[in-house]
C-alpha cells in the first residue's frame, strides 16, 4: 500500500501564506492527525492534496509519483479520496445512490456499456449495489438506503459521506472534521470504523478540532499554526508541547 508524502508544500493567497513550506507523511495502515487552531491552514492542505487547489511551491507524491498537478478526479482515480468539512451529498438522491457515486473510480465496464445496459455493466452494477449495502451496514445506515440523503439527520449524513469516500477502496482517505457535531457515542463508533480501515491497510489523514479524539486514534500527529508546521510526533507529547498549547490558547507569536 502506498504512502503519501508532502514535501516543502506552500500555498499563498496573494500576500497570505496560508500554508508555508510543510513536509509530512501519511503512511499506509495508520491514522495520522492534522490539527491546529482556526485558520491554521488544515483545509488548504486537504484541498491541495485532493487537487482542488494548486500548490504555490513543493511536491505531493503518492507511492513516489507526483500528484501535485493532477486534477481532483485524477487524484481520486489514483486512490486518494476525501470527505468535506461541509457535507456534499446529493440531497435528493437516496442514500444508496449517494454511496454508489463513490464506486466511480472502480468502474470497469465503461460508459458505453453502461448506457447500453450490457451484461458486464449489469453485473458490475449488481456487485456495486451489494457492496454499497454492506458499506451502509458497516456505518449503521442500511435501514436508510432508500431515504433521500437530504432528509437524514446531520450525523447520519456525515456517515453517508464517509461511506461514499471509502467505496472506491482508496489507498489514502482524507477526513475533514469527521466527528464535528457528533456526540461521544457516535464518535466512538466512527473511531472503531477508522481503526478497522487502518488495520486493512488504508492510510487515513484525520483533520480535527477535537484534540482528544486525535490523541486517542493517531500514531503520529502534525500541528499547523498560521500555515507553519509547529510540531509533529507522538500525539501525547505533541499536545503537551508549549508551542502547541500556546497556539491553542491564542498566545503564539506570529
Ligand atoms: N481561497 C482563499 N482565498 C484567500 N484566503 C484563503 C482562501 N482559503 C483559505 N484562505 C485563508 O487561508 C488561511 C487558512 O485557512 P484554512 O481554511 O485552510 O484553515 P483551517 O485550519 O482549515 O481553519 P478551520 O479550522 O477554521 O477550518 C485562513 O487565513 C483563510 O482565511
Amino acid at each position: 500500500m502506498p504512502s503519501l508524502h508532502l514535501e516543502g508544500v506552500s500555498k499563498h493567497f496573494g500576500g497570505l501564506k496560508a500554508v508555508d513550506d510543510i513536509t509530512m507523511v501519511v503512511p499506509p495502515g495508520e491514522i495520522t492527525g492534522l490539527i491546529g487552531p482556526n485558520g491554521a491552514g488544515k483545509s488548504t492542505v486537504v484541498n491541495m492534496i485532493s487537487g482542488v487547489l494548486s500548490l504555490t511551491h513543493g511536491d505531493i507524491r503518492l507511492d513516489g509519483t507526483s500528484i501535485a498537478t493532477d486534477r481532483s478526479d485524477i487524484v481520486a482515480r489514483r486512490g486518494v479520496s476525501r470527505t468535506f468539512q461541509n457535507i456534499r451529498l446529493l440531497p435528493e438522491a437516496t442514500v444508496l445512490e449517494n454511496v454508489l457515486i463513490g464506486f466511480h473510480r472502480r468502474e470497469h465496464a465503461g460508459v458505453v456499456a453502461n448506457l447500453l445496459g450490457l451484461p458486464a455493466a449489469l453485473r458490475e452494477d449488481r456487485a456495486f449495489r451489494e457492496r454499497a449495502h454492506s458499506l451502509l451496514d458497516r456505518f449503521g445506515l442500511d435501514e436508510y438506503a432508500d431515504t433521500e440523503a437530504g432528509n437524514l439527520a446531520y450525523g447520519h449524513q456525515r456517515r453517508v459521506e464517509m461511506a461514499r469516500a471509502i467505496a472506491s477502496e482508496p489507498d489514502i482517505v482524507l477526513l475533514d472534521e469527521p466527528v464535528a457535531g457528533m456526540n461521544d457515542v457516535e464518535s466512538d463508533e466512527l473511531a472503531t470504523i477508522f481503526r478497522e480501515l487502518a488495520n486493512s491497510g488504508m492510510g487515513l489523514l484525520l483533520i480535527e478540532h477535537n484534540v482528544g479524539f486525535v490523541t486517542r486514534l493517531c500514531k503520529q500527529v502534525y500541528v499547523l499554526d498560521s500555515g507553519r508546521m509547529i510540531a509533529s510526533g507522538d500525539p501525547h507529547e505533541v499536545t503537551r508541547d508549549p508551542k502547541v498549547v500556546a497556539a491553542y490558547i491564542g498566545t503564539s507569536k506570529h
